[in-house]
């Protein structure tokens, strides 16, 4: 029988059987950030251990920084500490780290594909959830705790055990106002936030295969709300184009050899999933969340979920705990909600694409009087591209804070944090209490919806049609 991309890869990628149920998995490569390396360091350091393939690591700065300049105290003095631990230990280990002031600095799960490390057929791991983005490139990308962390950074392997084979496919066109965003926070609302579990998911269907790799890093980031290990989406022209050029990407006769492997990765017509989930590209709307939870999603143009509408006893409580939380009336339309603040950023939308679609949108408007609206690029190069693009001239001309790169106000872990009570119109993807903040309310929505949430300074409304076309 035939074999699925992830049964592929792992396969190409286990070098010992451990037991019935565990495997060592080689692994390629290995991003580090701030917040979940320090006990690893620690604990190399005291077994006197040395880092096994330093090259085959890369450490950035992006969760504890401050956005609002490239100070290494910018977010006090706990944050400062988690970095100069960091900046400590790839001396020490002789890893390569983008500093806070580095050109190529930037979040981690941005920066990886931007520099052409990402890689089809990779294993790739971080001591980060959402390390799932890498699937976009048909690499088997998951994020690791902190002690194994330490075992990767100590041996270049990793126990795993064989996860099963889901296949989203989404078949079809998009309407041309859908995104990314809404196509996966309608899958989340499909499968729900446990549906993954056990799971790597695949995704295909033509509204996939039309998608560019910004997209579907959107949707691979995401595929860890539902509770899968992964998220992966065969190779393709789309991504051997994105990474042709890349400064990590072969050159020459090796980039031929290369695209020749790669184009080899894909699910066998004869292989079996586990589990085949099919949603119809027409059906998808622009999604938002209401709840606290990234299932518990729903069209824009909808009224408020009534709890009583829900299946189970279970959904119904948490329903009511979160429209409490939220301050939302059942029945009410959510388009009549104001905003307080709104975030254009995070690694699932922080990219140039993301940028460009909220910009056509704000582009010649102003931020409600009443918002705090700010965008923050997933990196340098994305910040740099921005400018030269007019981007960010759109952004500050229309009342935008525009920063420096780094996770900002996705959670509440620097300087960025939404005030209690606020409603935030947020594009990044986790919404659970106090995720932003203590108290703050979190709708996780596209960059467009966010864009237009801005200027309207309600969860408003349609997104503005432009010369440049929905966004
Ligand atoms: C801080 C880090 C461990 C965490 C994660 O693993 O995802 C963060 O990036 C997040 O998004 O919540
Ligand atoms: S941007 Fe948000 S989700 Fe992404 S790595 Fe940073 S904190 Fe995690």
């Amino acid at each position: 029988m035939g074999m699925t991309l992830y049964e592929k890869i792992y396969q190409q990628h286990k070098v010992a059987t451990l037991n019935e149920h565990t495997d060592l998995l080689y692994i390629d490569f290995h991003f580090i950030h701030e917040v979940t390396s320090p006990q690893a360091f620690a604990g190399l350091h005291e077994a006197g251990r040395r880092v096994r393939n330093p090259v085959a690591t890369l450490a950035t700065m992006d969760h504890n920084i401050s956005t609002q300049n490239r100070r290494i105290d910018g977010a006090g003095e706990i944050s400062q500490q988690q970095l100069e631990a960091l900046q400590r230990n790839c001396r020490e280990f002789q890893i390569p780290l983008l500093d806070i002031t580095h050109r190529d600095q930037g979040i981690v799960h941005v920066i990886g594909p931007e520099q052409g490390i990402t890689q089809p057929g990779m294993t790739i791991v971080c001591g980060d959830s959402h390390t799932s983005t890498h699937g976009a490139f048909g690499a088997l990308a998951f994020g690791i705790g902190t002690s194994e962390v330490e075992h990767v950074l100590a041996t270049q392997t990793l126990p795993q055990q064989r996860a099963k084979s889901m296949c989203v496919q989404i078949d079809g066109h998009l309407p041309a106002s859908v995104s990314a965003k809404d196509v996966i926070l309608a899958v989340i609302g499909r499968i729900g936030t446990a549906g993954g579990t056990g799971y790597v998911v695949e995704y295909c269907g033509e509204a996939i295969r039309s998608m560019d790799m910004e997209e579907r890093m959107t949707i691979c980031n995401m595929t860890i709300e539902m509770g899968a290990k992964a998220g992966l989406i065969a190779p393709d022209e789309v991504t051997f184009s994105y990474l042709q050029g890349r400064p990590k990407a072969p050159t020459g006769e090796q980039w031929q050899q290369a695209v020749r492997q790669w184009r080899q990765l894909k699910t066998d017509a004869d292989a079996k999933f586990d589990k085949t989930v099919v949603i119809a590209a027409r059906d998808i709307r622009p999604q938002i969340t209401w709840g606290t939870s990234p299932e518990q999603v729903m069209a824009l143009a909808d009224r408020v979920p009534d709890p009583a509408q829900f299946k189970e006893v279970e959904q119904q409580q948490n329903a009511v705990k979160a429209l409490e939380y939220m301050g939302l009336i059942p029945n009410t339309p959510l388009q009549d909600y104001p905003v307080d603040v709104v975030f254009i950023g995070s690694c699932t939308n922080s990219r140039i694409v993301d940028l460009r679609q909220a910009a056509a949108v704000v582009k010649g408007s102003r931020v409600a009087e009443h918002v705090r609206a700010l965008v923050v690029p997933g990196s340098a190069q994305v910040k740099r591209q921005a400018e030269q693009e007019g981007l960010a001239d759109i952004f500050k001309a229309a009342g935008f804070e525009w920063r420096e790169p780094g996770c900002s106000m996705c959670l509440a872990m620097n300087d960025d944090i939404v005030l209690p009570g606020k409603r935030c119109v947020s594009t990044s993807n986790r919404n659970f209490e106090g995720r932003q903040g203590r108290a703050a309310r979190t709708h996780l929505a596209s960059p467009a919806i966010a864009a237009s949430a801005a200027i309207h300074g309600y969860l408003s409304s349609h997104p503005i049609m432009t010369g440049e076309g929905l966004v």
